[in-house]
């Protein structure tokens, strides 16, 4: 299941996302905003995240005006590895190197055609283990105050 979530700078970006969802039968969670109105990117945020840590959700995609908001919120939840990404270099090897659990798109940056591209990119490719998990536990043991 993929958990999704906008504020009104990614509202467009979220819907086309979910349309090829829904076209390529992938689950989705929807946490909204679900119109134009001004709302706080943080707490829609913490519920994609949430939903990632809790395992409900395998992945999550935020988009709010840059993607930068989203990503600094949700990266606050232990475990969360969430990346700001606009091209299609960055967010597979996000994916591929970093295991991101979260993609975080900006709708003043990329149009709807570049967020379906890098959507399917970002659920598509796949984590590479060796070095990386190492790194990845570096990461994990700051999480722990260790490092
Ligand atoms: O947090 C952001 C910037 O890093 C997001 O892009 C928000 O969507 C943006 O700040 C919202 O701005 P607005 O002027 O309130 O529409």
């Amino acid at each position: 299941m993929i958990a999704l979530g906008a504020d009104h700078g990614g509202l467009q970006l979220k819907e086309a996302i979910k349309k090829y969802l829904e076209n390529e039968n992938i689950e989705y969670k929807d946490f909204g905003t679900f119109d134009e109105a001004s709302v706080d990117y943080a707490p829609i945020a913490a519920k994609v995240a949430h939903c990632i840590i809790n395992g409900e959700a395998e992945r999550g995609i935020l988009c709010c005006g840059t993607g930068i908001g989203m990503s600094i919120a949700a990266n606050k939840v232990k475990g969360i590895r969430a990346s700001v990404c606009s091209d299609t270099y960055c967010t597979e090897m996000t994916r591929r190197h970093n295991n991101a659990n979260i993609l975080c798109l900006g709708g003043r940056v990329i149009d709807e055609a570049k967020a379906v591209e890098l959507a399917k990119i970002f659920l598509h490719a796949e984590f590479e283990g060796g070095r990386h998990q190492r790194r990845l536990d570096e990461i994990a043991a700051i999480e722990r105050g260790e490092l």
